[in-house]
């Protein structure tokens, strides 16, 4: 399919609530599923990343209702798992792919795994080599680095991980797999990440200790079912906060959206850059903090984008280059080469679509330079199956002097199915 984004002729004004956090989605159908007794949230992303996640505690035998946003799921925890006699499918969900494999590592079954074409490209080594260390029998392709994956687990031995990467899905693999363990687990961060996995251990009344980048969670603890609201998410939000900086005249606020520092990089970007933004954090659930952000088209200017604020704003660097070719000045991203292994090589294909609209940006080994203030034209483009390149796409789209052709709008259903109606609710009529 292909959609044709005309440049917009007004602003963006009012007021919007973005879906569900997928990561926090993610993890709620995971801790719903190894709880006791009824779990019940709502405000969950209906994403096909998630109903990956979804169809994967299915086949393990968890009775889970979805009825759009309200998932309610009745489990009885891991002890009554039972053994799925098909492989699963996981779509184009790293996220699914890394905390399943946690869980599988500590369950007495054999199961197989595999994904879309993106997800068989993307590393599954870096939590396969500490799940093996911790006992898991795990083969898959090029010495279990790719999908497709088979799991034989069972009882596991506690560990202490460093990371290599700074992967909130390798430490969540790990920390799942510790609930599994002979003791306590522990992961220290050299960099802190998204921390949902922490806060949902508690939510689900288990017990996980945190020290600054040291995360230690104790094994067989019974988890119990829980009521859980998901926040907005801000890697959605982003799409918005950018549209609304960038385009004349405009104000837009966000409503209900997840506030989690580790996850807030790209408001404290954004306000370096020259934007004027106003954040209200209202109320904590589920231990996250949530509140609304507010944005007035803005004078931006580049600056360095660099080193611990890189893991608080990973999905949101594809909207930010964007960002970046319309402050005055050069924008450098470094320390960002984790890009290269997401859905697609994100620093390749921010340089290949911003270039086609007219932008000048050059690649390096871990980001990218950005020169500031371009003309945007319009073009054909491809989003290479990336949701985050799709949106970022339709965005540029309302700043270009001519229509842009977007190729495969459809791979935005991944994490925001309802983008374009909540965009064009904010186009001033
Ligand atoms: O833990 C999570 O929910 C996620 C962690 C990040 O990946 P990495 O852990 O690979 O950095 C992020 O890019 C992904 O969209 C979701
Ligand atoms: C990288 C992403 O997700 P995942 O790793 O779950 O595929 C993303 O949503 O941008």
């Amino acid at each position: 399919m292909v959609k044709k984004l005309l440049p917009i002729q007004t602003c963006l004004t009012g007021k919007v609530t973005v879906p569900g956090d997928k990561s926090i989605s993610h993890r709620a159908i995971i801790f719903g599923a190894l709880s006791k007794g009824r779990t019940t949230i709502t405000h969950f992303l209906d994403g096909e990343d998630c109903l990956r996640t979804i169809h994967a505690f299915e086949a393990l035998g968890v009775t889970i209702r979805q009825e759009g946003q309200q998932v309610i799921i009745d489990s009885q925890g891991a002890d009554n798992f039972i053994e799925p006699t098909q492989p699963i499918y996981l779509g184009n969900s790293g996220t699914t792919a890394r905390l399943l494999l946690g869980v599988l590592a500590g369950l007495p079954f054999h199961i197989a795994l595999y994904g879309d074409e993106s997800l068989t490209r993307r590393p599954m080594d870096r939590v396969v080599q500490p799940l093996k260390q911790m006992g898991a029998q795990i083969d898959g392709r090029e010495n279990s680095k790719y999908l497709p994956i088979s799991v034989r687990g069972g009882a596991l031995q506690s560990i202490a991980f460093i990371p290599p990467v700074k992967s909130a899905q390798v430490k969540s693999a790990v920390l799942l797999a510790g609930l599994f363990g002979n003791g306590n687990t522990t992961v220290i961060e050299s960099t802190k990440t998204r921390d949902h996995t922490e806060n949902m251990i508690k939510a689900f009344s288990g017990n996980i200790s945190v020290q600054d980048n040291s995360i230690s969670v104790p094994s067989n603890q019974q988890l119990i079912g829980t009521t859980l609201a998901v926040p907005g998410d801000i890697s959605s939000a982003a799409f918005f906060l950018v549209a609304a900086a960038m385009v004349p005249n405009s104000k837009v606020t966000i409503e209900d959206v997840g506030l989690n520092p580790t996850r807030t990089g790209v408001i404290d970007v954004l306000q370096q850059m020259g934007a004027s933004i106003e954040v209200v954090e209202e109320r904590y659930i589920g231990g996250e903090a949530v509140g609304s952000i507010t944005i007035s088209s803005s004078t931006l200017h580049g600056i360095e984008i660099s080193g611990e604020v890189i893991p608080r704003m990973i999905d949101e660097i594809p909207i930010v280059a964007l960002l970046a070719t319309q402050a005055t000045g050069t924008t450098i991203i470094r320390d960002a080469e984790e890009l290269r292994y997401k859905e697609t090589d994100r620093i390749q294909t921010i340089i290949d679509t911003l270039t086609k609209l007219g932008a000048t940006v050059e690649a390096t080994t871990d980001g990218m330079i950005i020169s500031g203030e371009s003309t945007l034209s319009g073009a054909q483009v491809e989003a290479f199956g990336d949701h985050r390149i799709g949106m970022m796409i339709a965005v540029a789209s309302l700043i270009t002097e001519e229509e842009v052709t977007l190729v495969d709008p459809e791979c935005i259903n991944i994490s925001y199915p309802t983008f374009f109606e909540d965009l064009s609710q904010l186009i001033t009529s």
